[in-house]
């Protein structure tokens, strides 16, 4: 049994990590961290867990933890005061928020806070699982996606591989639910000011711009600049993406449909819904999925790509213990391997 910690266990990504985790054959939780609820038990905290995890929340004082494998799932720019070579000598980690994500200087620019970790932030690497598995095993700090990122790169990287789009011409439209935001008290995730209205936010400075463009390249091949607008939708999880790109001349459904079996037909959590149904949130929810499903617009020779999947799952926590199955060499599925919860 590997020993496992987790920092921020009292956030929404931290609690389905407990959840995930608490049912994992492979692991045992010994350390969940907490700096408002110290000394509490965990069941108290989230009473879904009663009589499963009622141990003590601890604070995050690492000289305290002793454990194989680390999840970090703090707000951005704690992580990088976290993790030191020291540490990561000893024990794996999986950081869930931003700080390793992109490199230092689009950090600076895009996140305004100081980074504090950048002898380590070049040995991390990046956790997209379903591209970046060789690199994955043999990492010692896995820096996790962002979660519309998550769906919009699935989404986009064959067929900017396969030169399939322009890719000047990228608009990801992207909508999550409010747990997207995280547990802590804002004024624009109070019920009364999300629910029933549909708001854009983060236009043409959203973080998750860099992150997506950076990646793109890099498991692309190609250079892009792209207009990503993110909502905010009253729904608890999920994350869409509608995404709008021009097509090189002469390309049709049936190349498009080929590109994405391609690449996609042997992985178990990329589910190709082809151009017959149109993805959904609802049909992702509690899952480690990201459906993909398209339409070519023959009118204005436009392709259409909408994706979904669980901003806590696919978009956090199970793509977390995914990059971890990975990294011990455990079956990939190993805990994550959830039908969708519906209804939901
Ligand atoms: N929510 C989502 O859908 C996604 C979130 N992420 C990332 O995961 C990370 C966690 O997100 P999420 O769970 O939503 O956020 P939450 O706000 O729900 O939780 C954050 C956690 O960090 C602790 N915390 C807050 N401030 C501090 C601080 N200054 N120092 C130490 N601990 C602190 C909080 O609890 P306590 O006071 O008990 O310590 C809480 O446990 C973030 O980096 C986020 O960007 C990534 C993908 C998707
Ligand atoms: C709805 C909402 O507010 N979503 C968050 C993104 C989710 C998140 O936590 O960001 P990371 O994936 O980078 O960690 C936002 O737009 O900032």
């Amino acid at each position: 049994m590997y020993k496992v910690a987790i920092l921020g266990s009292t956030g929404y990504v931290g609690e389905e990590l407990v959840r995930l985790l608490y049912n994992h054959p492979s692991v045992k939780l010994t350390h969940l961290s907490s700096h408002s609820y110290q000394s509490e038990p965990y069941s108290k905290v989230y009473p879904h867990f009663k009589d499963l995890v009622d141990e003590v929340c601890i604070e995050d004082d690492l000289s305290k933890i002793d454990a194989d494998i680390l999840f970090i799932a703090l707000p951005h720019g704690i992580a990088s005061k976290v993790v030191t070579k020291e540490l990561l000598a000893t024990t794996k980690v999986i950081d869930l928020g931003a700080d390793f994500r992109i490199t230092s200087e689009a950090y600076d620019t895009w996140y305004k806070v100081e980074h504090f970790g950048k002898e380590v932030l070049e040995e991390a690497i990046y956790g997209l699982c379903e591209w970046n598995r060789e690199y994955i095993q043999g990492a010692r700090l896995i820096a996790n996606p962002g979660c519309y990122v998550t769906c919009s790169l699935l989404s986009l990287i064959p067929l900017i591989k396969e030169g399939l789009i322009d890719t000047s011409t990228i608009i990801i439209d992207a909508k999550s639910g409010v747990t997207g935001a995280g547990r802590g008290l804002n004024i624009g995730t109070h019920y009364t000011e999300c629910n029933e209205s549909i708001k854009a936010y983060g236009l043409t400075s959203h973080r998750h711009t860099p992150e997506i463009e950076e990646k793109l390249e890099a498991f692309g091949g190609k250079k892009v600049t792209l207009t990503f607008t993110p909502h905010l939708v009253p729904m608890n999880r999920g994350i869409l993406t509608t995404i709008y790109a021009s097509l090189k001349p002469g390309v049709t459904n049936h190349e498009v449909n080929k590109v994405y079996n391609t690449y996609y037909e042997k992985e178990q959590f990329v589910r190709l819904l082809g151009d017959t149904s149109i993805a959904e949130t609802r049909w992702v929810k509690g899952s480690n999925f990201c459906d993909i499903s398209f339409k070519v617009d023959e009118r204005t020779n436009r392709l259409i790509i909408v994706s979904a999947l669980d901003n806590m799952m696919k978009g956090a926590a199970s793509q977390a213990v995914q990059n971890m199955n990975i990294m011990l060499g455990l079956e990939e599925d190993t805990g994550i391997h959830y039908v969708p919860l519906f209804p939901a």
